[in-house]
């Protein structure tokens, strides 16, 4: 008999349940006293699951998963499924649990990796190789979070195709998924398209909520879409995760390079570790096999010779890169010559990982 099988009906009928997580809080509903009643009767189980919240858009999902675990056990015949929803005090009792069970989500000790992608200036392409990473590395199975801090360019929910809102439990917030990636985006909270004129404390406040309100669950990795150039979320993020690597992106304009290397320089005044530039607009490649170079040639080892890191990748212009954020699907989730650079970028990211763990830094403010 395997230990599944072992113990009354009702025991592993609730132990067949213990498999099923909840897909935003990302822990068993068992443990979420999600499940409230679970017992077989004569070849019938029935489950009652309550929800954390009314019109959770995970419902379906968690319906699917309960009725598959239940089925599954020893047993059972038939499944009689009852879905109602917590009351406030069971919300508040399980919110209280979850915030003790994680008191600082991204601390200095934190297992989760944080990637804050930045850039000199505007439209390098930094939202776009932000979100082709994060694909990336949610298609080699790892658990990715991305907060899109780019306060006044906000576009990460279009490059990802997302137009789901956070759901809010409690003080809590589950951040929608897409692509298998959690976002939370500045956007997500202001009506329309309208533009944020939020002061520095304000945006302060926000950024530090989308790190201690946003449930996020045991991430592996956390990419940041940082705002272009040297203001106030740089400062704030800077302050906030002073333990983040930081990737530049540029592109290979050497008048580019200057301001690049300015953001590179706050981030690392805060603490963090500049880790690599990543070239954005490198050529665009001809039928023949030759490659018009539109931004010029050499901004990427500009930048990254000045700051004593290497390039990380070079990514090429290319139409499938750009209709990629068009459409909502960006280019890395699919294997394509357009999206080789992004895996590139994440092997080396990787690499940097491993050769950076247990080595001091040439950088007296790096970590
Ligand atoms: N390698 C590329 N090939 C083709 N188009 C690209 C490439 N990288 C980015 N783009 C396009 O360039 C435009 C600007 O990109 P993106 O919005 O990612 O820039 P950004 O640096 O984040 O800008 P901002 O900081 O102003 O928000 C977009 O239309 C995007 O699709």
């Amino acid at each position: 008999m395997t230990p599944e099988a072992a113990g009354s009906a009702d025991d592993r009928l609730l132990r067949a349940l213990a498999h099923v997580q909840d897909p935003e809080i990302r822990r068993p509903l068992t443990e979420l006293g999600m499940i409230s009643r679970a017992e077989i009767d004569g070849g019938v189980a029935r489950v009652q699951v309550k929800l954390t919240v009314a019109h959770c858009p995970a419902a379906d999902r968690i319906r699917d998963d309960v009725r598959a675990a239940a089925s599954a056990a020893e047993g059972v015949d038939e499944v009689e499924l009852d879905v109602t929803v917590m009351e406030p005090a069971e919300r508040k009792a399980l919110v209280e649990r979850l915030k003790s069970s994680r008191p600082m989500q991204f601390g200095p000790d934190t297992l989760t990796r944080i990637i804050a992608v930045t850039s000199g200036k505007g439209g390098v392409g930094k939202s776009t190789v932000t979100a082709n990473l994060a694909a990336t590395l949610a298609r080699r199975g790892q658990r990715v979070g991305l907060i899109d801090a780019d306060v006044h360019g906000y576009s990460i929910p279009a490059i990802l195709g997302l137009e789901a809102r956070p759901t809010r439990v409690g003080e809590l917030m589950m951040p929608p998924q897409i692509h298998g990636i959690s976002v939370v985006s500045i956007g997500m909270f202001v009506e329309g398209n309208q533009s944020v004129s939020w002061r520095g404390p304000m945006l302060h406040r926000t950024l530090e909520q989308f790190l201690r309100d946003v449930w996020w669950g045991d991430l592996d990795t956390l990419v940041i879409d940082m705002p272009p150039g040297t203001g106030d979320v740089a400062i704030s993020l800077g302050q906030l995760l002073p333990h983040a690597d930081v990737v530049v992106v540029t592109t290979p304009q050497k008048s580019a390079a200057d301001v690049a290397e300015r953001s590179a320089l706050v981030a690392r005044q805060t603490g963090q570790r500049v880790i690599g530039v990543v070239e954005n607009m490198t050529g665009l490649r001809q039928p023949d096999g030759s490659a018009i170079e539109v931004f010029g040639s050499g901004g990427g080892d500009e930048v990254a010779q000045r700051l004593g890191v290497p390039v990380l990748a070079r990514i090429p212009l290319a139409v499938e890169v750009r209709s990629g954020g068009d459409s909502g699907n960006p280019v890395a989730l699919h294997d394509s010559p357009a999206s080789q650079p992004f895996t590139d970028m994440a092997d080396a990211l990787s690499d940097s990982r491993k050769s950076m763990r247990g080595k001091s830094l040439p950088f007296s403010t790096d970590r």
